[in-house]
């Protein structure tokens, strides 16, 4: 397997994550004619073919024709999909998972005898290039099919090579992590309502705080603490804004909410997939 571009790549099951890194692959340079897709309705198929000039086909026609296959449905169809890609899958195939919790052995079991399997847990931020895509190793990957699935996921942003026993950590982090700071725009723009703000201006302010942070957390250099104590006026309004989260243990309740979402990534893995 080389992580040259030519190779076909089929994207099954384009949702939301399937479709992030699709649009992303066509700004990264690879030719629409090489990706093809697999949807289970007609009309998702036909908005894709429009969209990026990529080529609808079934799963088991995607797992005859391409070189590597990205796995992005649900986890709890993971197993239905597997057993329809069974016939045609064979071990000189690429087998990418981006679905939280499938472990790669899962995968292996229900494939040919020494198909190669990446795991990878991306973001959606890979639709803008930002992406932060966690990868490991199933058994019979090898050094080159890891490199293979950096390309790809490194054309949207940036990849961390981890052991699988760090996935559903790394899920909870970094696959669910946008959602959390989206979170915080929409409660902390609440705030700017009801302290007088129109909603717009509150939300502008708010994401241009965020952007500026990130940009300086990426940037700087700076520890966290550093840079949120050079905000931190003595007798100031920042302690007093600190005061309240620590009062209503926010911090604790960062590190419930992520150990909750790590212990469903779990869950996902062993079968519980109600
Ligand atoms: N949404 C996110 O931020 C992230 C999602 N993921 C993982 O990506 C996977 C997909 O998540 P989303 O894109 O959010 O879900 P989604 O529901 O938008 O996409 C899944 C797609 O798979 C299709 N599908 C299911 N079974 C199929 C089959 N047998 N053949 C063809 N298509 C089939 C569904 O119709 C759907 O369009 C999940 O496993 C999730 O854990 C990973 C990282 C981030
Ligand atoms: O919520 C989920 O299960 C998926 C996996 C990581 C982000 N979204």
């Amino acid at each position: 397997m080389s992580s040259n571009t030519s190779q076909k790549v089929a994207v099954l099951g384009t949702g939301k994550i399937g479709e992030a890194l699709l649009s992303g692959m066509i700004r990264g340079g690879w030719a629409p004619a090489d990706l093809l897709v697999t949807t289970r309705r007609q009309e998702r198929a036909d908005e894709l073919r429009t969209r990026y000039g990529v080529t609808p086909v079934s799963n088991a026609d995607a797992a005859k024709q391409a070189d590597t296959l990205i796995l992005a449905c649900k986890p709890q169809d993971m197993a239905r999909l597997l057993d329809e890609l069974a016939p045609h899958v064979t071990p000189d195939r690429l087998v990418i998972s981006a679905a939280a919790g499938i472990t790669t052995s899962f995968i292996e079991e229900r494939l040919a005898e020494k198909t190669p399997v990446v795991r990878v847990m991306p973001n959606t931020p890979v639709l803008v290039d930002e992406g932060m895509s966690v990868i490991s190793a199933g058994s019979h990957a090898t050094a080159d099919a890891l490199a293979h699935a950096e390309a790809i996921f490194g054309a949207v942003g940036k990849t961390l090579r981890v052991p699988e026993t760090q996935q559903d950590a790394c899920t909870a982090l970094s696959g669910s992590g946008p959602a959390y700071f989206y979170f915080l725009v929409e409660a902390m723009t609440d705030a700017g309502i009801l302290l007088g703000l129109p909603r717009d201006k509150a939300h502008d302010l708010i994401v241009q705080a965020a952007v500026g942070a990130s940009v300086m957390l990426r940037d700087s250099g700076e520890h966290p603490v550093k840079l949120r104590e050079n905000v931190t006026s003595p007798a100031g309004t920042t302690i007093n804004a600190i005061r309240e989260l620590e009062n209503h243990g926010v911090r604790a309740a960062l590190i419930a909410a992520l150990e909750a979402a790590r212990d469903r990534s779990r869950e996902l893995a062993s079968g519980n997939n109600s």
